[in-house]
C-alpha cells in the first residue's frame, strides 16, 4: 500500500519532526508512507474574503497537481466525518482490499483547503470540532495511520 500525505509549508518545529519521523519509521513494516509538502501561499495576516479564497485556490492547485488520477483522496477537514480508529483501521483495510492501493491524506494550510480538492476528495476525515495547527495535525495523523495497520495486523498497540 502506498500512502501520500499531502501538506501545506515546510515543517519548522523540531519536537515535531521528531515524533513524525518516529511514526514514519515504524511504519515502514506495514505500507510506504511519504510525505509531500507543497510551498503554501505567502500572504498578509489579515486578509479580505476574497483575499483568502484567492491564497486557498492556490495553494488548493499545488496539492491537485501532486494526487494521482488512481488515487483514493481523505481530505482532513473539521467538517469532515469523524471515525474512531477501528472505523479509520477497517477503511484503510477495505480500500486495499478492493485495489485502492493508493491514499492520499490532504491537511489543509492555515486557512484551510479550498473547494476544489474538496470537490476531488473521495472522503473528509474530522478529528474532532476542534481546530489544530496543520503541522500538528500531520503528527496525529502519522501516529492514527501507524495504529491502524496495528489494528489491521491485530498487533498489540491499541488500547
Ligand atoms: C489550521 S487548520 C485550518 C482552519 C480553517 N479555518 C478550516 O476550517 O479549515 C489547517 C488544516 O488542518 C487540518 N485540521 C485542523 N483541525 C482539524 C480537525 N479537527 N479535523 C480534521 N482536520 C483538521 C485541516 O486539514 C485544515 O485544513
Amino acid at each position: 500500500m502506498n500512502i501520500s500525505i499531502i501538506t501545506v509549508g515546510k515543517l519548522k518545529e523540531k519536537y515535531l519532526k521528531q515524533g513524525i519521523d518516529e511514526y514514519l519509521k515504524r511504519l515502514t513494516a506495514y505500507a510506504k508512507v511519504e510525505i509531500i509538502e507543497i510551498p503554501d501561499e505567502k500572504a498578509p495576516e489579515i486578509l479580505s474574503d476574497n483575499e483568502m479564497l484567492q491564497v486557498k485556490a492556490k495553494e488548493g492547485d499545488r496539492i491537485l497537481s501532486k494526487i494521482h488520477p488512481d488515487a483514493h483522496v481523505i481530505a482532513l477537514a473539521i467538517e469532515g466525518k469523524m471515525k474512531t480508529s477501528e472505523e479509520l483501521a477497517e477503511r484503510i483495510d477495505n480500500l486495499a482490499t478492493y485495489g485502492k492501493s493508493k491514499i492520499v491524506f490532504v491537511i489543509g494550510g492555515s486557512l484551510g483547503l479550498s473547494e476544489e480538492v474538496m470537490k476531488r476528495a473521495d472522503e473528509g476525515l474530522s478529528f474532532s470540532k476542534m481546530t489544530f495547527p496543520h503541522q500538528l495535525m500531520r503528527l496525529i495523523l502519522v501516529e492514527q495511520v501507524y495504529r491502524a495497520f496495528r489494528i489491521i495486523k491485530g498487533e498489540p498497540y491499541h488500547k
